[in-house]
């Protein structure tokens, strides 16, 4: 089995943000950084399993600070961890003040990428060891989080996600 490290497959993309891009309070549209995500984390999930990859879930959007229009927008894309054909995509997004230059944190989002062959068919994937202790926190809490978007698809039962049903048991 091939084990990979996220910084193998980071993915950092930076762009701006232009007038036609955003709402009525010239801020960055919803639906606009959603699709930037999906792109950055889709590139994640092909340099990690070096195949095709589909969105299967975004299990997670967080749109925490607005981004007026005109900033500079940052993208992280990293794998948090891997499962047998799934991986669980980790996106952090910053804006950089025009004056300093330093970063603010002003979203974030989970993804689950599917590795799938020509046909379709969910592959595996090489496993992650996560180095940061960052890494190590988010690769820790996927297991629960997968769970978790499986009961809510419908695609597992409650009785049977262990590790969900442990948070709630400490
Ligand atoms: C980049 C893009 O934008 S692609 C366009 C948007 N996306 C799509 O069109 C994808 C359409 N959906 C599909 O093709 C299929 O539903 C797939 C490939 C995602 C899943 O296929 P399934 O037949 O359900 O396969 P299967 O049940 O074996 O699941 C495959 C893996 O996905 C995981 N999975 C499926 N649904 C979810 C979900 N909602 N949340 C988390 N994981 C999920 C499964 O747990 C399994 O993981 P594992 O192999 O690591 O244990």
């Amino acid at each position: 089995m091939t084990i990979k490290t996220p910084s193998e497959s980071i993915t950092i993309m930076t762009d701006m943000v232009l007038p036609g891009e955003t709402n009525p309070l010239n801020n960055l549209f919803g639906g606009e950084l959603l699709a930037r995500m999906d792109r950055a984390a889709s590139i994640t999930a092909r340099r990690h399993s070096r195949r095709i990859c589909v969105t299967a879930s975004v299990n997670n959007v967080a749109f925490n600070n607005a981004i007026p229009l005109g900033s500079v927008v940052t993208i992280e894309a990293k794998v948090s961890r891997a499962f047998r054909s799934s991986m669980e995509i980790f996106l952090d997004v910053w804006i950089e003040d025009r004056e300093s230059g330093s970063r603010l944190k002003a979203n974030e989002a989970i993804y689950t990428f599917v590795a799938v062959d020509e046909m379709g068919k969910p592959v595996e994937i090489p496993q992650i060891q996560p180095e940061t202790d960052l890494e190590k926190e988010r690769f820790e809490a996927a297991l629960r989080r997968k769970q978790l978007s499986l009961v809510l698809s419908g695609k597992m039962k409650a009785n049977e996600a262990t590790e969900l049903k442990a948070l709630f048991a400490e």
